[in-house]
């Protein structure tokens, strides 16, 4: 990084780039100024290395897959289970426990106006992504008696909205010292020729180039100085679009401290070979995740003799890490993966062109590329009904209205497990606040006219 100009034309020349400098020669004063400027801040070197081992000019290793050994929750014991949250309880009380958002996604399949952590998925309460989560985190914080700091992951595109929108809520009542905003980094993207484009005439188009730096972004803004100076040992790392998420669940933090791993992830039983996550496994012999969109076919549909997945280990981006772990590899130089996407850009003529079919190559790291590199990860299946409710497309699978869906009967679920009488509820909507209950818990007292204050 930090490339001075004559060194970025040398790599642009080398990698069949002359029209960006053709563009260069072309434009003038504050213009040029500006190309110059963005062209010097590009880490072009990480940019064609990735180039080269796409298109095989650089050797990529076979890779051996196998299953991952597992928790399964349904077979913990419930003295052991209670065991296991009580040490959780125990992290939070010590404010040892801190929460990350990775919330810079562009959100491309939802179509949704803003940052996705911004959306109300169409609950009662008419509550968004984020209001959920930062209520979920005071529940908890509130009941430990300490903060629960908060940090969350934002692009250059979606940064001062997001921003913008936790200060017209006061934070949702989330004490503003605990919250953290920090940006990611961003990569250029190219067409289908491997060639720059622009997103105007003195400006190359850069997307964000994936949760994969994320740990290097909390580096460079302090957040892992904030995490230090707070005494943090654990933090829960999870996707802004899931409207089930139990943030820094007790139960799990307890798992992963039982553990001598820096990482715990958790997962569901993946049955439909084409649903889009990824999968959790060993791969060379290291803990791994081989991702959805480049999991070989022959080997995603790979079943037993009952029909069920072989690989079968949905994984659904909740993480636990040690903060050592984040440290330690804040720097690392891990591989980018490449995507092909429809990307808006600006012609050599100056026009502005909306593709209906994918025309660019996105560049992302991912964060669970890390894996391979911990001594172990404990892995933890857990049940898709309580867990998880993606939200990524406008309509249909992964769509809102199945999310929102997913918590009204969980939220029905916990009220029948404490007692409450289904003649009682009749076919009313009900919604519990994460500010009453986190995960079912305290709601034998629950009234059907509690509704109105929910
Ligand atoms: C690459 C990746 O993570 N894949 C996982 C992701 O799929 P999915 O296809 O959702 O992956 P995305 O990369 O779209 O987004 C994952 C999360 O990362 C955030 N984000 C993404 C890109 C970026 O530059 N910055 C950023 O913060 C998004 O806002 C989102 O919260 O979730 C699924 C569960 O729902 C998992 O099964 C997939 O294995």
């Amino acid at each position: 990084m930090g490339l001075n100009i004559e060194q970025v034309r040398s790599l642009l020349l080398a990698n069949n780039q002359e029209h960006v400098l053709d563009r260069l020669e072309r434009l003038k004063g504050p213009a040029k100024d500006k190309l110059v400027a963005q062209l010097g801040n590009i880490d072009f070197d990480a940019l064609f290395r990735a180039i080269h081992i796409h298109t095989g000019l650089s050797k990529k290793r076979n890779e051996r897959m196998e299953p991952i050994p597992y928790v399964n929750e349904t077979d913990i014991g419930e003295q052991e289970q209670h065991a296991l949250i009580e040490q959780g309880w125990s992290l939070l009380r010590t404010g040892k426990v801190g929460a990350v958002v990775v919330a810079g996604g562009q959100g491309s399949r939802l179509g949704h106006e803003g940052p996705k952590g911004t959306l109300d998925i169409g609950l009662p309460s008419g509550k968004s992504l984020f209001q959920l989560q930062a209520e979920r985190l005071l529940n908890l914080s509130n009941r430990a008696g300490k903060p629960i700091p908060w940090y969350i992951m934002t692009s250059p595109e979606n940064h001062a909205v997001t921003e913008m929108f936790f200060h017209a809520a006061d934070c949702f009542g989330y004490p503003p010292e605990d919250v953290f905003f920090f940006q990611q980094q961003t990569m250029p993207v190219l067409d289908h020729n491997w060639k720059l484009i622009f997103a105007a005439e003195d400006e190359l188009l850069v997307a964000p180039s994936g949760h994969g730096e994320c740990f290097a972004s909390l580096g460079k803004s302090g957040a892992i100085d904030d995490m230090k100076r707070r005494g943090l040992e654990w933090v829960f790392y999870y996707n802004v679009d899931n409207a089930l998420i139990k943030i820094a669940d007790p139960a799990f933090i307890g798992l992963a401290v039982s553990h001598s791993n820096p990482i715990a992830t958790k997962v569901i039983e993946k049955t439909d070979s084409e649903e889009k996550i990824g999968i959790v496994c060993l791969k060379n012999g290291r803990p791994a995740v081989v991702e959805y969109s480049e999991i070989q076919e022959d080997i995603k549909k790979l079943s037993d003799k009952a029909g069920r997945l072989f690989y079968n280990l949905g994984h659904i981006s909740i993480h636990l890490f040690k903060l050592d772990f984040i440290e330690r590899h804040a720097d690392a130089d891990l591989d980018y993966h490449i995507a092909s996407k429809k990307m808006a850009y600006i012609d050599k003529n100056g026009s502005l062109v909306k593709p209906s079919e994918p025309n660019a190559y996105k560049l992302e790291r991912f964060i669970f590329d890390l894996f391979p590199r911990a001594s172990g990860l404990t892995v933890l299946k857990t049940k898709r009904e309580e867990e998880f409710a993606p939200v990524k497309n406008k309509g249909g699978e992964d769509s809102p209205q199945n999310a929102r869906r997913l918590v009204l009967d969980q939220h029905r679920s916990w009220l029948k497990a404490a007692g409450i009488a289904a003649e009682e509820l009749n076919d009313h909507e009900v919604e519990i606040s994460p500010l009453r209950s986190f995960s079912g818990e305290g709601l034998h007292e629950y009234k059907a006219s509690d509704r109105a204050s929910q």
